[in-house]
């Protein structure tokens, strides 16, 4: 089916369009095109229209999907299908008691799967290479950061292990994250390498752990010198697929790589590989251990997926302030394909009286994180964004996940992997939630479609004439 990749020719070609000037660049494929009016050919089955009957369905499931967000983690975790299933305790995976306590601190009781499996593997000695692969929600970061926390050599005063993460925000979050379970580990050091960060020129680096952005990462170690890659010895790549494969990233990421030792450990994570970008780490990685996922195993069950018809740009903003209507006590992100389209959007609901947060590539870091700090603390209860936001973010709260535009590539293809990257923002660690699609054309059906048959799973149509509708959901 495929042909071919000469992936050593492939990477030297890469590094050959490697531009002296080294940005930041967000994942997102955002274009500056204003939201298109669309109407809808009939369809015999479905209405066009988003009716009243609809809205009342709408709301009635969400708050099903909401008291059943109360579903019982340990049952979940004696199920071998389910990703939270472990047989092992923390206290098995012979971590350093000062970190099991930073573990338990954080209220996690047992491990899930991916950090029973994967934790050996990043632990052994001597080290070993990973690549793994584990659904959005279940856990891989801490699994990365407890290998990360437990390889620092304090004595040594030098960052000997680098993170790198795809945006500004997520590499935040990590290093938060690294910080709490670091609690009891207090000679571990770290250092954020992302916009608005300096060091200057000629300095050293002390710290032991570096977590970062790529084109920040690449400015310090290749252009202020102010560390040494030759002397890190865990390299984590988190969001690992876009890492590698998309352009803006992938060219800064080869380049850091190609300046590691060769011993150094690597540890690659993420929720969606495809095959070509499977490969492609394969390349890369020496001697990889693989964890890898069945395309069936992708998409989680505890988030139900919906599309509801819209004839047109208003009867989506319609469906979108009834969803407003009904977040209760739950969150909401709502994401659209470009800036623009984000900005009219919650322009526009603003104008209408609803209060709703919005945060994409427009706006400086401090605003990011300060709208991102907000909507963890519930201050707004939606957030309308873009792709920017579609990896990685944290947010136990959110209950629903709103597609006001499906996620496309730059060549107007479905775009699955960012799909089950956005819809993973909900149904965090074996909580319910609910995705809702909205679909104003023939064209977007078709990428629903193709979307449903890539993962192969049902996303069912809102039907408010089907009484057995809300029976049916969570089963
Ligand atoms: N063993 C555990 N017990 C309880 N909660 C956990 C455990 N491990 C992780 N969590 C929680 O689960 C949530 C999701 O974890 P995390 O962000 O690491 O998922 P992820 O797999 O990295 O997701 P994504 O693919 O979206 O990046 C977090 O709120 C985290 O605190």
């Amino acid at each position: 089916m495929s042909q071919k990749i000469d992936w050593a020719k492939y990477v030297a070609e890469t590094e050959k369009n490697i531009t002296n000037k080294i940005s930041e660049v967000e994942i997102s494929t955002e274009d500056d095109g204003q939201p298109k009016q669309r109407v809808v050919d009939n369809d015999e089955d479905a209405p066009e229209q988003f009716s009243p009957a609809e809205a009342s369905l709408l709301a009635k499931i969400i708050r099903k999907g909401l008291v059943e967000s109360k579903t019982n983690i340990e049952v979940q975790r004696r199920d071998p299908k389910s990703p939270l299933y472990s047989v092992k305790t923390f206290e098995a995976l012979n971590l350093n008691p000062n970190l099991l306590k930073g573990v338990y601190e954080m209220g996690f009781n047992a491990p899930s799967k991916i950090q029973e499996t994967a934790l050996p593997t990043l632990l052994a000695d001597p080290p070993q290479n990973l690549i793994a692969q584990s659904q959005s929600g279940t856990g891989k970061t801490a699994a990365f950061v407890l290998a990360m926390l437990s390889r620092v050599d304090v004595s040594k005063k030098y960052p000997q292990v680098l993170c790198l993460s795809p945006t500004y925000e997520l590499a935040i979050q990590t290093g938060e994250v690294a910080a709490h379970m670091a609690k009891f580990c207090l000679d571990i050091e770290m250092k954020f390498a992302v916009r608005g960060e300096e060091v200057p020129r000629g300095s050293k680096l002390t710290e032991h752990i570096i977590i970062g952005t790529p084109g920040k990462v690449l400015d310090w170690a290749l252009k202020y010198r102010v560390f040494d890659l030759k002397k890190i010895h865990v390299f984590v790549l988190d969001e690992a697929d876009v890492m590698i494969a998309q352009q803006g990233h992938q060219d800064q990421c080869i380049r850091i790589h190609k300046n590691l030792s060769p011993t150094c450990q690597m540890m690659f994570f993420s929720a969606t590989y495809d095959q070509e970008v499977m490969d492609f780490a394969e390349h890369i990685v020496k001697n990889p251990i693989i964890i890898r996922l069945r395309r069936e195993e992708e998409s989680l069950d505890n988030i139900s997926q919906y599309y509801v018809r819209c004839a047109n740009q208003q009867e989506k903003y319609s469906a979108v302030t009834n969803i407003y209507g009904t977040v209760g006590v739950g969150q909401a992100i709502i994401f659209c394909q470009t800036r623009k389209a984000a900005a009219w959007l919650s322009e526009k609901m603003s104008k209408d009286g609803h209060a709703v947060a919005v945060l994409s590539g427009d706006l400086t870091v401090e605003q990011r994180i300060n709208v991102l700090d907000r909507f963890r603390q519930g201050q707004e209860k939606v957030l309308i964004t873009t792709n920017v936001l579609s990896r990685g973010i944290d947010v136990e709260q959110v209950t629903i996940v709103v597609n006001f535009d499906l996620p496309v590539d730059v060549n107007g293809k479905p775009d699955c992997e960012t799909y089950l990257h956005r819809i993973g923002r909900t149904g965090r660690f074996g909580k319910r939630g609910i995705a809702i699609n909205l679909v104003d054309s023939e064209e977007s059906m078709a990428i629903l479609k193709s979307i449903e048959r890539h993962f192969n799973r049902k996303i069912n149509y809102l039907n408010a004439e089907d009484s057995d509708e809300i029976e049916k959901i969570g089963n």
